[in-house]
């Protein structure tokens, strides 16, 4: 099967290279970029005003198989991502049962080979049922291709046994993500803690409770050595902290996630589970020092924390809901209009962002490029189309997400996984 990319604007992270090149698919790989290609081929692709990235990688989603299939599974989370660009998805452990053996998680990667259209990549939990209380099968888990470990959902409590599960992460070459919330802290909070959530008469969560965690964690990476990356940072702090850690040169990185760079607490105009999530969204400073954060480097990545819940359990007041809202269906065109149209990244920093920094972290050279002989896992996204969100267009099985309605401009028309499309507009 061969697969020709016409016309495009190709945006390559991995060399820095931005042009008007074709692209030349064969099987599962890249095999040529150049000005004009005349070969033949299965499968003509017009790109014309069209970005041709390398496909999205998501450090961070949450696919809910198994166990709670009633929120999404391998297939529909799958299909979610690929119609976000996404072709790599790594998918948290805090599913029924838990991920924290080296067997439950071959059994995903092998179901997802066949159910899911986007890559799945499988995270494992540091602690046995993310109990907190003893090492999960770290080993196990990395030999069965576990290319990092999070207790997402929670952080480990206990520094001791992080510290523990940080050691064995190191040995065996795989990278901690860590949720960063100091559970004593939270003391019923919902939603920011500022005036906004006096206005609702909801319990508020201080910065502070994620910043004490970022600044533990960090510590013990700096004893370890271990590869840290620290998932939907939220405050300032955080973001500053990334950045003196950066610049002792720890292999430290920071994600963040689109709700978290485009809304504040001020944007909770009523009570609604939509706007409920873990990191709550901020104040304004916290998003200006984001959004600086991701301009100058310090911010590594931009992933969905995408958690799909049932609409009975968001369709509640704050104090009740689920935390969390979905991402994949909007991330590009979310980042596409609030970053890159604004002037606050250029278009290969989204790529760097989306998709080859998340490469790196995961020790994936093949990916995240648009280049000779790399995989061909690719998004072509338009940038022209403005539109609203529209949750009842989602093919995820959840439609927990703030954005309804908003306008935004970009969508993706065709993304390729191992060369093949696996979803076109
Ligand atoms: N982000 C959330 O609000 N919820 C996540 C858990 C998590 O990412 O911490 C979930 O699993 O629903
Ligand atoms: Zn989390
Ligand atoms: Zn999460």
């Amino acid at each position: 099967m061969r697969i020709l990319i016409r016309n495009g604007q190709v945006v390559d992270p991995s060399s820095k290279m931005e042009g008007r090149f074709d692209v030349l698919v064969e099987e599962d790989r890249i095999v040529r970029v150049a000005e004009q290609i005349d070969e033949t081929a299965d499968r003509v692709l017009d790109a014309e005003g069209c970005y041709v990235m390398p496909g999205f990688i998501d450090l961070h989603v949450h696919l809910r198989d198994p166990g709670l299939e009633y929120k999404e599974t391998l297939q529909t989370g799958g299909m979610a991502a690929v119609k976000g660009g996404v072709t790599t998805v790594c998918a948290m452990p805090n599913t029924k049962p838990v991920m924290d053996d080296g067997q439950k998680v071959a059994e995903v990667h092998k179901r997802a080979e066949e159910e899911s259209p986007a890559h799945v990549i499988q995270i494992g939990a540091v602690t046995k049922d993310q109990a907190g209380q003893e090492l999960a099968d770290i080993a196990g888990m990395a030999e069965a291709g576990c290319h990092a470990i999070s207790e997402d959902g929670k952080s480990v409590m206990n520094a001791s046994l992080y510290r523990k599960a940080m050691k064995i992460a190191k040995e065996k070459g795989i990278s901690v993500f860590a949720h960063c919330e100091d559970i004593t802290m939270v003391e019923g909070g919902v939603m920011n803690a500022d005036e906004n959530a006096v206005r609702l008469g909801l319990k508020g969560i201080t910065n502070s409770v994620e910043d004490v965690i970022v600044a533990r964690d960090i510590l013990l990476a700096k004893e370890t050595g271990v590869r840290l990356h620290l998932c939907h940072c939220s405050t300032a702090d955080s973001v500053e902290m990334i950045r003196l850690a950066k610049e002792e040169g720890l292999p430290v990185t920071g994600e963040v996630c689109p709700h978290h760079f485009i809304l504040t607490a001020d944007d909770i105009l009523e009570d609604d589970g939509n706007y409920k999530m873990n990191p709550p969204l901020r104040g304004k400073k916290d998003v200006e020092v984001l959004r600086r954060g991701l301009a100058d480097g310090t911010m590594d990545v931009i992933s969905t924390d995408h958690a799909p819940h049932s609409e009975e359990e968001k369709n509640r007041s704050m104090a009740k809901a689920a935390f969390g809202i979905v991402g994949l269906e909007t991330s590009a065109a979310l980042t596409y209009t609030e970053l890159v149209k604004t002037g606050i990244l250029s278009v290969m920093q989204m790529a760097e962002k989306m998709s080859y920094n998340p490469a790196q972290i995961l020790g994936l050279s093949d990916k995240g490029a648009v280049a000779e002989g790399k995989k061909a896992d690719l998004v072509i996204f338009d940038p022209n189309p403005t539109y609203a969100i529209d949750k009842n267009t989602f093919v995820s099985k959840g439609k927990n997400t703030p954005f309804h309605g908003r306008t935004v401009t970009g969508e993706v028309r065709f993304t390729l996984v191992d060369g093949k499309v696996v979803y076109e507009k």
